[in-house]
């Protein structure tokens, strides 16, 4: 189980990257969701021991890896932003490298490993000619290779193709049986079938931990839909905080997020997860990107 008590992350006098988090996670895949700059980044890095928190607790099954940060490094696997393969060495040389780093001898394990992320097929192919999505995999099967307790991801499907992202989420659900995952990123629908928790964060702040189904009930009866006439839409886009805009023959539909109906004629309808966090106000950058008006 991991703690974090009022952790606190600042650079210099004006950044406040992470401020006041305090959550408890237990088992499972955790979704860390927010915009660009709200702090997921720093938040992985204190709990994977590369950063020290400026003032607060990270405790992991009781010890504080703060002071003791080698009882957390034995048990985790992280696959950051910025990991990068080296583009010489094959997917099993390049397993065999890290195993040897991290003191792992079971040679078996790196062929089950590679097996896992399905890359055995092409463990003797130079990681040169590897795509995003096969980088990606060969990132998390070195992550695992000390069968980590707790597995850190950050952004792990950006820039790639859907058949990779869906590939890759497939994975860290199968390993969240299991571990503790922790998932960053600020693309709602690649957490939204994995995880079992969404922590939403918001300018260094924790605004919101809970299950998926919680967020969704909870936007229940706020988010409605309701066609308008194509020429009113621009004036109501401005007004009307619109989700979704779909255009057709007879005008304009529109998914609005708002605590009582907008509109004359609109009505109630189930909200999408990502809906329930834009209703809720978490702003989320990806969120605002899928409105638009499909032709
Ligand atoms: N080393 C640093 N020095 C100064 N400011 C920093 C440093 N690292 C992060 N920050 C600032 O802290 C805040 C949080 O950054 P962080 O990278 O943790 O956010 P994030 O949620 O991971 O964003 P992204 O989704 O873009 O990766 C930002 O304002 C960032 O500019």
């Amino acid at each position: 189980m991991l703690e974090l008590r009022n952790v606190v992350k600042t650079f210099g006098k004006n950044v406040r990257a992470v401020d006041d988090v305090s959550v408890t996670l237990p088992s499972g895949v955790v979704g860390l969701i927010g915009h660009n700059g709200a702090g997921k980044t720093t938040l992985m890095q204190m709990i994977a021991t590369i950063a020290k928190p400026t003032s607060g607790q990270i405790l992991f099954d009781g010890v504080d890896i703060v002071k003791k940060p080698e009882a957390m490094r034995a048990r985790l696997g992280f696959l950051p932003q910025d990991f990068g393969v080296y583009p010489n060495l094959s997917a099993l040389e390049f397993m065999q490298y890290f195993a040897a780093l991290k003191g792992v001898r079971d040679p078996g394990r790196i062929r089950r490993l590679l097996e896992l992320v399905n890359l055995h097929d092409h463990a003797h192919r130079q990681a040169a000619g590897f795509s995003g999505g096969m980088r990606r995999r060969l990132g998390i099967a070195q992550a695992l290779l000390n069968d980590p307790d707790v597995l850190i991801v950050d952004e792990p499907t950006a820039g790639l193709d859907p058949e990779e992202r869906l590939r890759f989420r497939h994975l860290l659900s199968e390993i969240g049986f299991r571990k503790l995952v922790i998932v960053s990123t600020h693309i709602v629908s690649d957490i939204e079938n994995m995880a079992g928790q969404l922590a939403v964060m918001n300018q260094g702040r924790l605004v919101a931990c809970d299950t998926p189904d919680s967020f969704v009930q909870r936007a229940r009866n706020q988010v409605w839909s309701v066609t308008v006439a194509a020429q009113d839409y621009d004036a109501l886009s401005e007004q009307l905080q619109v989700l979704q805009a779909q255009r057709h023959a007879d005008g304009i539909t529109l998914r609005i997020a708002h605590p009582t109906s907008p509109l004359a004629g609109a009505v109630p309808v189930e909200p999408t997860l990502e809906e329930a966090l834009m209703a809720q106000r978490y702003a989320l950058s990806a969120v605002r990107g899928s409105v638009e008006l499909a032709a």
